[in-house]
């Protein structure tokens, strides 16, 4: 690379750790004897400090066994206090929940916190609980509470709902309609949930509302909206029967046809699949990955598009406890992410630019084609996530070819001259590609987004392409399906830069991803997997360096 990238960088503070469960105070009551417990030449001050560590946790553990409730079925209070979170924007409706020691106190934290008791801790039926009914209803939300709203006497009742009482109906019709569990079980778990986390009136509502439901899905006969009347109503009935935001119902209609809108929702509301992808820098191969998942019983099957990949339908819990994330043998990536690297074609020896490049999925896959020759240089604006890379990077033994730098793209290639063989940006967009893996998206994006998201993806746009070398290559790639996202934001970059020319990219990607002007695109319905694009250009060697 031109320029001295690590004068400019520097990496982030590695000795920094976020994770509360790192301070002394809230040290888990199961820590290792060594931390407990001073050995010979220990000093009476951490002899002190550990008997106070001591003491503290048997306090807690006495306190916890007070507040321990063993009449809730914990996935469903897990899932209440989950969807309060979510709402309330204060968590990621996270898809894969790890089951870690920590992972499962902090959960059963917030639990006490919220409802005022402990539950006995999940095990893997009820974490595989979880998942699906927090993706579920989050997902149906719009559906649901349409019911909900249609079997409460008055509406006000459902206007006025307490959000704890709202998420408990939310998971009840979510168990009884979508996930078709036993009606008589759900009924009686939710009302006692509502008469134990708020008072017994809560529980007779609930137990009031869920009984109707359970009629009407016996009789055939939930209220739902009719596709009738003029295209406002239609997309707002379809918005209801498919649970999706009315405006991007219409827009849909508008560049897709009624018929394709409708089968993208079914995508989207149907069951994520999960793709892993080996790490063969770290010699593991996908026929490795094949064995280790025969032998923990997981189904699978070879991608078609890519030759580091393995799709997973169900069962990524259990290859995320038997360690191999951990070990950075292998990533959990969508096969759209990867064929996006695909289409940059990273070659040991180059020296790339990643610019908008945490958490870092496309980095490591690049850095791993490398084979240990050449540069990444990974630049993204937020410090928390650029820190997940780097730690990942370490994990995936790539900090011999990948750099971090924390800044904004805009500024950065304004300050610093470098230039480089090949930049990607993978730009901030919208994610309306990936509505089946991020649930709960959909509810947060609103059509004014997409104007902000297109200014700046303009600006990255001309950013990147300043750090791009005479003859090198410039990817730009998001993961949404919105042609403004995409093709228009080529179309007017190719009109501001004229030192730019599409490189079609036939021979580097399956032919059934090309569309006619050569850029990559992804259908989740046509090709079963996110929906992403890609445009490869190429800076001329003639025009001048701007
Ligand atoms: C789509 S995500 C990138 C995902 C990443 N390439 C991967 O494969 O894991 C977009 C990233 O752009 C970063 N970003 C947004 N604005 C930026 C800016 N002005 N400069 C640099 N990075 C920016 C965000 O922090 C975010 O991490």
């Amino acid at each position: 690379m031109e320029g001295a990238p690590s004068l400019l960088c520097h990496n982030s503070p590695s000795s920094y750790s976020s994770n509360p469960n790192h301070s002394l105070k809230s040290l888990p009551s199961s820590s290792p004897s060594f931390l407990l417990f001073p050995s010979k030449h220990s000093s009476i001050k951490t002899h002190q400090a550990n008997s106070r560590i001591f003491s503290l946790n048997k306090e807690r553990s006495m306190r916890r066994d007070s507040n321990l409730n063993l009449e809730v079925s914990p996935h469903r209070a897990v899932a209440a206090v989950r969807l309060l979170r979510v709402e309330q924007g204060g968590a990621f409706t996270d898809l894969l929940i790890e089951k870690g020691r920590n992972s499962a106190t902090n959960e059963m934290d917030y639990v006490e916190r919220t409802l005022g008791f402990r539950t006995r801790d999940l095990d893997d039926r009820d974490i595989r609980l979880v998942t699906d009914v927090v993706g579920s209803a989050i997902r149906w939300k719009r559906y649901l509470d349409h019911l909900i709203m249609s079997l409460c006497n008055e509406e006000k009742t459902f206007r006025d709902m307490e959000p704890l009482l709202l998420q408990i109906l939310r998971i009840g019709f979510c168990e009884i309609i979508k996930l078709d569990m036993p009606a008589y079980a759900v009924v009686d778990e939710n009302v006692r949930l509502a008469k134990v986390a708020l008072r017994p009136g809560a529980g007779n509502l609930v137990n009031g509302i869920l009984r109707k439901l359970v009629l009407l899905k016996g009789t055939n006969s939930l209220p739902l909206p009719k596709l009738e009347g003029d295209d406002r109503a239609r997309a707002r009935a379809l918005a209801i029967i498919h649970s999706h935001p009315v405006w991007m119902v219409r827009r849909w209609i508008k560049f897709l046809g009624r018929e394709e809108a409708v089968r993208l929702m079914n995508w989207n509301n149907s069951d994520p699949s999960f793709s892993i992808r080996v790490n063969t820098w770290k010699g593991y191969t996908r026929d490795d990955l094949v064995t280790q998942l025969n032998t923990l019983k997981v189904p699978h099957e070879i991608s078609t598009y890519n030759d580091d990949f393995v799709r997973i339908q169900r069962g990524m819990q259990i290859v995320i406890q038997a360690g191999l994330l951990k070990e950075g043998l292998c990533s959990v990536q969508d096969e759209s992410a990867g064929l996006v690297v695909s289409v940059l074609d990273p070659q040991p020896g180059e020296t790339i630019i990643d610019c908008c490049a945490a958490p870092g999925g496309k980095t490591l896959f690049m850095g791993s084609r490398m084979r240990g020759q050449g540069k990444v240089l990974a630049i993204d604006i937020n410090k928390g996530r650029l820190r997940i890379l780097k730690e990942t990077t370490k994990l995936h033994g790539l900090d011999g070819v990948v750099i971090t730098c924390c800044a904004d793209l805009r500024l950065f290639s304004e300050k610093n001259l470098i230039k480089s063989d090949k930049v990607l940006l993978d730009a901030p967009c919208s994610g309306l590609g990936v509505l089946s893996k991020r649930a709960d998206l959909r509810w947060n994006r609103k059509l004014e987004d997409l104007e902000q998201l297109k200014l700046l993806q303009d600006e990255l746009l001309d950013a990147a392409s300043r750090l791009v070398k005479p003859g090198g290559v410039l990817v730009y790639s998001t993961c949404s399906i919105d042609p403004e996202e995409n093709e228009e934001r080529i179309k007017s970059f190719l009109l501001r830069h004229p030192e730019f020319v599409v490189d079609p990219v036939n021979g580097k990607i399956p032919p059934d991803f090309i569309t006619e002007k050569g850029f990559y695109s992804s259908n989740p319905v046509k090709h079963s997997i996110d929906g992403s694009f890609a445009a490869r250009l190429i800076r001329s060697l003639h025009h001048p360096v701007l």
